[in-house]
């Protein structure tokens, strides 16, 4: 039982940026999507997102075509939490929340549909912010009531596109520590688009080093971070070491020469 990406290949115009991509992610599984700038993370997303659709390649769950399907069952099935969404009209955060639960209504909202608002909004902390206008939010807020309206959405799949950018240091890892606690509590399978790397080794499961649109590594954090690997692929010296329990990842920096 997984979420399967089979040899995706995608191309804005005639720049392929995804080239054959497979991976396979087992249910209830937290796997973090990494690589360079432009390396195809966020087009990865958008492409089992149904955002895009790839020149070839499918993507499946328990074995079922996923792109294939119509866009409410695609909504029921995968909750995706973009970079960043702009809401056509004005909106109170409890409102952009119960956008999420629209697969799931006919005419309009019931009891169950708020209260898994209500659930969400307290999970991301947003109880004081409900009334706001959507408008009105720092980037961060922003970037969790996002999280919420996905979770809101009570899906199987959850796919975050770079959710923990905009976020200060608390709100990352509690953001991260709830998307690991719902893959397992609820056996949800979640991807994650997200730079970095000690964030990923400690929250999730499993790691996927992207470079130049193909998969250069796979496993857990601590297969898939080798040094040798990690430099090659951002052009940078890193030190791997294992701490409690986690792998860590350390740039190593050269100071600069400036030409006087
Ligand atoms: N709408 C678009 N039209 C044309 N090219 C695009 C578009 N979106 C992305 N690209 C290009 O596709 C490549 C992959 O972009 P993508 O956003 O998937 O990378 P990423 O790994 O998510 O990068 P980042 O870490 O900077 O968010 C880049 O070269 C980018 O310039």
């Amino acid at each position: 039982m997984s979420l399967v990406i089979d040899d995706v290949r995608f191309s804005y115009g005639k720049h392929l940026v995804l080239d054959g991509v497979s991976l396979e992610v087992q249910e209830g599984t937290f796997c973090a999507l990494l690589g360079p700038n432009g390396s195809g993370k966020s087009t990865l997303t958008k492409v089992v997102a149904g955002v895009h659709r790839p020149a070839s390649g499918g993507v499946r769950f328990r074995g079922d075509d996923v792109l294939g399907l119509g866009r409410r069952a695609h909504a029921r099935l995968i909750g995706y939490v973009p970079q960043s969404a702009e809401v056509p009209f004005d909106l109170t955060v409890r409102e952009a929340v119960l956008l999420g639960r629209t697969p799931h209504f006919g005419i309009g909202p019931g009891r169950a549909d708020w209260e898994r608002v209500d659930e969400a909004i307290g999970l991301l902390g947003l109880e004081e912010l409900e009334g706001r206008s959507i408008s009105q939010l720092s980037g961060g807020q922003a970037q969790r009531v996002l999280v919420a309206r996905a979770i809101a959405q009570d899906t199987r799949v959850l796919l975050l596109d770079e959710p923990t950018s905009a976020l200060d240091l608390r709100y990352q890892i509690e953001t991260l520590q709830l998307v690991r606690q719902i893959t397992r509590s609820h056996g949800i399978t979640a991807l994650i688009a997200i730079h970095d790397l000690n964030h990923a080794g400690r929250f999730c499961d499993q790691a996927v080093l992207l470079h130049r649109g193909r998969i250069q590594r796979a496993g857990t954090p601590a297969e898939a971070f080798d040094e040798a690997a990690l430099a090659d692929i951002y052009g940078l010296d890193v030190t791997v070491e294992e701490r409690d329990g986690y792998v860590e990842v350390r740039p190593v920096v050269h100071e600069l020469e400036l030409q006087r």
